[in-house]
């Protein structure tokens, strides 16, 4: 029998799944991966396990809704247990890239209110260096052209080349975030030092947030044919607010 790749995110939820205890007060991530570990959620909320969310995207939000899965915000419930989600790449040490789905600002902003933040994905997202897939960069509407001008300057410093491509919705218009912004997709290729990368792009005006997640994830569920492979780069529990 083959293992499809809806399968593998499906148990790489339901492992994190194993992690979601009473009372919780719960991140809830964005994307395919994500919508596995919302649905399987559903199904334990109504067999009566107390939980709240904060939802990392509008399309998250309708699908807890529609899953009974009930939900808060950061504004009621500024400090959260746990936070599950997908990613676009993993490495080894745990950095992230991540909006592909184009929620990665709230994404940030969830994961970092919360102790933990566990990773789900299938195998193919483990990689070793992070910069195959293109990394988004959530870019205010102002300034638009004069941001990605920028962001090709400071990156090519970094030895980074490359097409930076605004990205366009389904339906072949401009992509807008839930936050009102432009997602600008970096195609660097391999990102040998992610942290410089991060730091430089926090420096420009019209840059809102990147989808270089480092520091932020404690744990990773990723599922193979042959089983779950926890990665525990650290051990959960990063004292609240602290990050390398
Ligand atoms: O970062 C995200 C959305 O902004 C997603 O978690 C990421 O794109 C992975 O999505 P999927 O599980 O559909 O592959």
């Amino acid at each position: 029998m083959t293992t499809s790749s809806e399968d593998l995110k499906r148990s790489a939820a339901l492992a994190a799944l194993d992690h979601v205890g009473e009372g919780m007060a719960l991140g809830i991530g964005t994307g395919s991966t994500a919508a596995h570990f919302v649905r399987a959620l559903g199904a334990r909320v109504r067999d009566g396990l107390g939980i709240v969310g904060v939802p990392t995207s509008e399309e998250t939000a309708r699908l807890c809704a529609a899953e009974g899965i009930p939900l808060t915000t950061l504004d009621d419930t500024p400090h959260l247990h746990l936070t599950v989600d997908g990613a676009d790449e993993i490495d080894p040490a745990l950095r992230l890239i991540k909006g592909g789905g184009g929620a990665l600002l709230r994404e940030k902003i969830v994961a970092a209110a919360s102790d933990r933040m566990i990773v789900i994905a299938d195998g193919s997202k483990a990689v070793p260096v992070l910069g195959t897939f293109p990394l988004p960069i959530e870019v205010n509407l102002f300034g638009l052209g004069a941001t990605l001008r920028e962001i090709g300057l400071l990156s090519a410093e970094l030895g980074l080349e490359g097409p930076i491509r605004r990205r366009l919705g389904r339906d072949g218009e401009p992509f807008v975030t839930d936050g009102g912004h432009a997602i600008l997709d970096a195609c660097f290729g391999r990102i040998p030092d992610p942290e410089a990368l991060a730091a430089t792009l926090n420096t420009i005006p019209g840059v809102v947030e990147h989808g270089l997640f480092i520091g932020l994830a404690t744990q990773a569920a990723i599922a193979r044919t042959d089983g779950v492979e926890w990665l525990p780069a650290r051990e959960a529990n990063r004292p609240h607010g602290a990050r390398p």
